[in-house]
């Protein structure tokens, strides 16, 4: 009798607790379909009652929810809950409503993203953030990048030369390597004061671009398991073993640790300059609070900076690369008015005065449009206010998002959107199209892009001088770069977007 109910006992408790989580499931569900202060929104109800449903899309089927947000708003309209918690709004002219510059916080599980938590950009309070922000902002306003424009010359020469070779030499060059090799040069030389100098390098290896490989293959899995993010500072050889491909990461994490103690050690022991001349200089500056003056706080914006300002400007040079040699009309357009505004091969032209030249700017604009760096949903939490969308109020603290690459892809904003056309730009603002405002990349509001001026400077110059220099021949088909999967950047089949081609010639 003693022995049978001791065998029976961890069958029973077995039983209990299956019970216990089924009873838990199904009034958790109840609630979630019925009382939430979300359930009279639109939606399939297996989003409404689960996480599982966004879990299977991203998380197993691979950065695929973004889709299917798309085939729900098909079906629901503009306004959908994407999951329990978060609401989607698919209608650009409502972005800047959601992301702009008053209170408003970051999704605390969504910036589970980044394998940076201590970052800027994974602060998702404002009060926080704010702060944070403040001492970075100074060194990214246009006045600071103006002063820094002849390391971005610089390193756009070392490509040109890097072209010359593979022109010569009739090498085929991927232009995505070219280009990281380029955005992580000049990064690197404006937060550390050191460049990486991957031009230099005749196999352009870039640890920065390893680094962001890996980090962004675990973005889902770090935002549905979010105690990973704990391990990846003790444990990450079991990390690396599980999954290879972040060895970079690793990598490049000791590193930026390296420079982080140095600058920490440097402000104990020096004083710093009023004001800070470098990044590091400010962040341990006298007047930040000592518990802001953490190796893992600089280490984590220092990551940030270096991944967040190589893959993306990269990206849409890149695809903006791809487009334009595809397309004769654009890239005769293009070179006429840069052989106008640089009659030599080697004229120098400022950022300011490439902005003035208007075809230049349309094909930075529709680059950045079509690139899809960033295309995973950033939501904003507004704290204590409603957020009122046609006949619906969105209760405060509901995580609100709009993906950046659907407003880029919306027709009726950008008629016939997966064609590469400048021309859509230069159509005149009296006649309605005030198309800047639908020019998202960058995000918007107080939490927006750290880097948009450095990025644009970036753009200017190494267009014109690619276009005004070389014709390309692209060995890379459309079916290559076309975007198929959300891992925070918009990703080809490939774990990597590649573009390969032939400098075919040499314009005087
Ligand atoms: C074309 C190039 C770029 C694109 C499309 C881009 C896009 C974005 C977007 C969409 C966000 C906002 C995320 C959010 O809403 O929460 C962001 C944030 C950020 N970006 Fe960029 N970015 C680019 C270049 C750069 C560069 C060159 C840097 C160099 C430092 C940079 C550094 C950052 C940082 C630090 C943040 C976090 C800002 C914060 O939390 O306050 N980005 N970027």
């Amino acid at each position: 009798m003693l022995l049978e109910s001791s065998e029976a006992s961890p069958w029973r408790v077995a039983w209990t607790v299956a019970t216990i989580l089924c009873i838990s499931i199904v009034t958790r569900s109840v609630y979630r379909l019925f009382f939430h202060p979300l359930s009279k929104f639109p939606g399939p109800k297996l989003t409404a009652i689960t996480h599982l449903y966004e879990f299977y899309y991203d998380g197993i089927q691979g950065g695929q929810f973004m889709w299917e947000i798309i085939r729900m708003h098909q079906k629901y309209g503009p306004i959908v809950r994407i999951n329990p918690r978060e609401i989607h709004i698919m209608d650009p002219y409502f972005f800047h409503q959601i992301y702009h510059t008053g209170v408003q916080n970051r999704d605390p599980y969504m910036v589970n993203i980044s394998t940076a938590p201590q970052s800027t950009f994974s602060t998702a309070e404002y009060k926080l953030h704010r702060p944070r922000r403040g001492i970075l902002n100074p060194f990214f306003s246009r006045q600071s990048v103006f002063k820094v424009e002849n390391i971005v010359h610089e390193k756009v020469e070392k490509v040109i030369g890097f072209l010359e070779t593979a022109h010569r030499d009739s090498s085929a060059v991927f232009l995505d390597d070219v280009f990281a090799a380029l955005t992580a040069d000049i990064i690197s030389d404006y937060v550390y004061g050191k460049s990486l100098d991957i031009l230099d390098d005749k196999e352009l290896r870039n640890p920065m671009r390893a680094a962001l490989t890996g980090g962004v293959s675990l973005c889902h899995l770090l935002r549905f398991f979010p105690i990973l993010i704990k391990l990846l500072d003790p444990i990450p050889s079991v990390i690396q073993l599980l999954k290879p491909i972040t060895k970079g990461l690793f990598d490049m994490k000791r590193d930026v640790e390296i420079q982080s103690k140095a600058a920490i050690h440097k402000s104990i022991h020096s004083p710093t300059t009023n004001p800070p001349r470098t990044i590091y200089e400010a962040m341990t500056d006298a007047s930040v609070p000592p518990e802001e003056k953490t190796m893992e706080r600089l280490r984590d914006d220092g990551l940030i900076m270096l991944a967040a300002g190589t893959e993306t400007t990269a990206r849409v040079l890149t695809m903006g690369a791809f487009y334009i040699y595809r397309d004769e009309v654009v890239l005769r357009a293009l070179r006429e008015e840069l052989v106008g505004a640089m009659p030599t091969p080697d004229t120098k032209l400022s950022w300011t005065q490439l902005e003035k030249l208007p075809y230049l700017s349309a094909v930075v604009k529709e680059s950045l449009r079509l690139s899809g760096s960033i295309t995973i949903r950033q939501p904003r939490i507004f704290p204590t206010k409603p957020l009122v969308y046609e006949d619906y109020t969105i209760p405060p603290g509901t995580p609100v998002s709009q993906s950046i690459h659907l407003v880029h892809m919306n027709p009726t904003v950008f008629p016939n959107p997966e064609k590469f056309d400048p021309t859509r730009w230069l159509k005149s603002p009296e006649d309605g199209n005030r198309l800047d405002r639908f020019l998202v990349s960058f995000s918007g509001g107080s939490m927006n892009c750290l880097g948009t001026n450095l990025a644009y400077c970036e753009l200017y110059h190494m267009f014109a001088k690619l276009v005004r220099r070389f014709d390309l021949k692209h060995v890379t088909e459309l079916e290559d770069v076309k975007i198929t999967r959300d891992f925070i950047i918009g990703l080809p089949d490939e774990d990597e977007l590649k573009v390969e081609s032939h400098v075919s010639d040499i314009i005087q």
